[in-house]
């Protein structure tokens, strides 16, 4: 089942097209990454889907439903961790959460034991009566990813939960978000960081400039850009190295030898990576590591964007 539905989707600003004609599906219990550089559109786009930000012309469905037809249902069913830290500094952690998820109707006994669950959820459960000017970065992250999930919505969309906090938190965010992906929440995680969406995301969309230019699996993104592996097998020595035989496998199309490293170049597609080993071992060469290195999804973006993800 489809979780969100974004059809031609589109935001001007003016004269200014921020997300131009996007249309995108993110299944139930996918991690859904939104990569994009700074100001490529990720947060108006997702504010839209998050109805805080008014449509200028296209579709969103969220369960099948339409939003801007279903809006209750939109938003119980719809977390938001806003770019922007959305939480009260003069009311304490328990207080931040219970008011958040209040808004969505929450009452009583309820309310009380989602507020509980959700600071213990953020590894905030011993900070209850806290305030979070006296918290760290990171800690008022946290808090702001209990205030939106207190309600258990069935999609969560973080935008950018980790920038600017030291990596105890990070880490502490990213396993977070695993884990409420393990319990059937959906999720969709806007970065510029390269490295986390490899890390958690099951599916990812590149936008640049308003556009979504490419969108798959990490494999499907890689596959863009290139059809070919590297394998580097180190040797204790490469003399007894029988070339030919190497270059004879189904899919290696270039064999090289630099030193004790034998590089075998060949078709992604194709596993033969035990064949090359054993035809190494048939070569009497003593195998010491072995490393298959695939293009990063850095180089996909690279190439298909021509500019880096950050510094601009
Ligand atoms: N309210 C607004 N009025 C005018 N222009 C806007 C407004 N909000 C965003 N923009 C512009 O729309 C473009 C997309 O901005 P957006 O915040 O969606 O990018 P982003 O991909 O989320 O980037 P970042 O990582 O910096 O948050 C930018 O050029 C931004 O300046």
């Amino acid at each position: 089942m489809n979780v969100l539905e974004v059809k031609q989707l589109s935001k001007k600003f003016g004269d200014f097209i921020a997300v131009d004609n996007i249309t995108m599906s993110v299944k139930e219990g996918e991690i859904f990454g939104f990569l994009g550089a700074n100001g490529a559109g990720k947060s108006t786009a997702i504010n839209m889907i998050a109805s805080l930000l008014r449509v200028t012309k296209g579709e969103i469905e969220v369960l099948g439903k339409n939003i801007a037809k279903h809006s209750k249902f939109a938003k119980m069913n719809i977390g938001i961790v806003p770019q922007e830290m959305a939480i009260y500094e003069d009311m304490t952690a328990y207080e931040n959460v219970r008011f958040f998820a209040g808004l969505y109707g929450l009452r009583g006994a309820e309310l009380k034991e989602r507020v509980i669950e959700a600071l213990a959820f953020v590894g905030l459960g011993d900070k209850h009566k806290s305030y979070p000017k006296n918290f760290s970065g990171g800690m008022k992250r946290r808090l702001n990813i209990a205030c939106a999930i207190a309600h258990r919505p069935k999609l969560l969309i973080m935008d950018e939960p980790t920038v600017g906090i030291d990596p105890q938190s990070r880490n502490y965010i990213l396993g977070s978000v695993k884990k409420l992906n393990e319990l059937g929440c959906t999720i969709i995680y806007t970065s510029h960081y390269m490295e986390e969406v490899e890390e958690i995301c099951t599916r990812i969309a590149i936008i640049d400039h308003g556009k979504i230019i490419a969108e798959g699996t990490k494999g499907q993104l890689k596959a863009i850009i290139t059809n070919q592996k590297n394998i580097s097998i180190e040797v204790r020595s490469a003399e007894n190295l029988n070339k030919s035989k190497l270059e004879a496998i189904a899919g290696v199309n270039r064999v090289e030898v630099e030193d004790r490293i034998v590089k075998v170049t060949s078709d992604s597609e194709i596993n033969n990576l035990n064949r090359i080993i054993q035809q190494l071992m048939a070569d009497d060469l003593e195998i010491r590591a072995v490393e298959e290195n695939e293009p990063s999804l850095e180089t996909v973006f690279l190439t298909l964007t021509g500019r880096s993800l950050r510094d601009q």
